[in-house]
């Protein structure tokens, strides 16, 4: 399937014999040396006394594999030239107590940012695969990603020097620079969401499940714009499995886990622990243990509508409301344009979802709430409630504390209008709105607006 050849500019490199289709598994392989976490210390004795042991005991073919592996390191005796060899060549065993090992075969895989295959330490077999992420044409190179996170390409060429001592010229770092800042921007918003998605947690899929959804929606879009078939992808899926099926959604359900155990298989073949874990799931959705917490979503197994084309089925999928034709009024029950408190985005930290990076916002929203009650302390404060009849608090904290707003607006029953809303966690109250810019709020009386809660399917 593959041969060790010289590739320019590497050293040597695995490269395909013959069209390696995606999911093939190219290699299986155990490690010929492992380092435990507790001896994790490139200078510590205990360590070299444990390498040169481990190589000792390799037999006489191994250990000139292991002698001929590339090293970064310059070293001055044995013990140091093992060391340099495993730091050059290690991959992670992710068993709890190895911190790493050395792969004869999977070490001389190069690195590309654009990695046409994925490495991942298999703990049902105790062994490290690699799978063909897309097709492989013959005579390409195989590459790997070396790296933990997604980066910015600075960030990852920085990493790559320091650790590996190469820059990468690969197909995205080789992209011309407006492009690159694309990229960039990409691999940013992705982090931003998963980072999102993770803080806010089950919490998160409990109170607001169609917010939860539109990040992953926009997260599995950026991941298509990259064009990779990325392991990342299945994390994502499965997320969204869980935001359908929790709140009684199991056709979605099974959907979505079908599409994440499709990744995963892709990524790390049919015996990787997450396919056991969760290949059931698509046959069996109703088996997460959190199904069915609320039913706001119930729908059959089989309740998946047949006669949509692909566009109107992915708009089905992940519940994207209509997007208005341009010159066409918004409803005011168009959630995504008048959200309820809980659809806002929170002020910590800029939403890449909603916002360019000159801080410009991509969308319009409008938050539109009813005036309960009012004081005015030491700034304006309201009481107010959105169109869940959610009652949340408003404090003003514009230059005038409040004063711009005109006196005979403020009334009980009034409807207030905040552009680009934001949640606020504050440390002396519920949640709610922290209003810096009085340009950005009109109070109506109600009759102007008038605040119909409808809910979208
Ligand atoms: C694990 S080894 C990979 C196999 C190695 N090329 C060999 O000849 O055995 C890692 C080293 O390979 C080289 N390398 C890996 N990916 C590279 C890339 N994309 N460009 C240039 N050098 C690379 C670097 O010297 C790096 O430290």
């Amino acid at each position: 399937m593959y041969e060790l050849k010289d590739v320019p500019g590497k050293g040597k490199g695995l490269v395909a014999t013959r069209i390696v289709p995606q999911g093939a598994r190219i290699l299986c392989e155990e490690a010929v040396i492992r380092i435990p976490h507790n001896l994790d210390q490139p200078s510590s004795e205990k360590l070299k006394k444990y390498v040169c042991q481990q190589v000792n005991a390799l037999t006489e073919q191994q250990r000139l594999a292991f002698l001929s592996l590339h090293n970064i390191y310059p070293y001055e005796n044995a013990a140091e030239q093992y060391i340099g060899i495993i730091c050059t060549n290690a991959f992670s065993i992710e068993d709890g107590e190895t911190a790493g090992g050395v792969f004869l075969e999977a070490s001389r895989i190069n690195h590309a940012c654009d990695n046409n295959t994925q490495k991942s330490w298999n703990e049902n077999i105790k062994r490290h695969t690699i799978h063909a992420l897309r097709d492989i044409n013959e005579g390409e190179e195989i590459t790997v990603y070396y790296l933990a996170a997604h980066n910015s390409r600075q960030a990852r060429q920085e990493a790559l020097r320091a650790k590996f001592k190469f820059s990468c010229s690969c197909g995205i770092c080789s992209l011309p620079p407006e492009q690159i800042q694309i990229n960039d921007d990409i691999l940013e918003e992705i982090d931003h969401l998963d980072r999102l998605v993770g803080q806010r947690g089950l919490q998160g899929i409990l109170s607001s499940p169609l917010g939860t959804l539109r990040y992953l929606d926009r997260e599995i879009q950026l991941y298509n714009m990259t064009g990779a078939d990325d392991p990342g992808l299945s994390r994502v899926y499965l997320d969204a499995a869980q935001v359908a099926i929790v709140h009684g959604d199991l056709a979605r359900g099974r959907i979505f886990a079908e599409k994440a155990v499709r990744s995963w298989r892709i990524s790390g073949g049919g015996d990787s622990k997450n396919v056991t874990e969760y290949g059931a799931l698509p046959q069996n959705p109703s088996q997460l243990p959190l199904y069915g917490m609320s039913m706001q979503w119930k729908r059959a197994v089989d309740d998946v509508p047949n006669a949509l084309g692909s566009t109107e089925f992915e708009d089905w999928l992940w519940k994207r409301e209509a997007s208005p034709r341009s010159g066409a009024q918004v409803g005011l029950y168009n959630r995504a344009t008048f959200p309820a408190f809980s659809g806002l985005p929170e002020d910590r930290g800029v939403d890449m979802r909603l916002y360019r990076g000159s801080g410009q916002p991509r969308q319009h929203w409008c938050f539109l709430a009813e005036i309960v009650d009012f004081e005015f302390l030491a700034r304006l404060h309201m009481e107010i409630s959105d169109v869940d009849g959610r009652k949340i608090p408003l404090f003003f904290y514009t230059e005038g504390r409040g004063s711009e707003l005109e006196p005979a607006r403020l009334r009980r029953g009034y409807t207030i209008a905040i552009l680009y809303a934001q949640q606020h966690a504050f440390m002396f109250d519920e949640p709610g709105i922290r209003q810096e810019d009085p340009a950005r709020v009109k109070v109506k009386p109600p009759n102007d607006i008038r605040l119909t809660p409808r809910r979208c399917s």
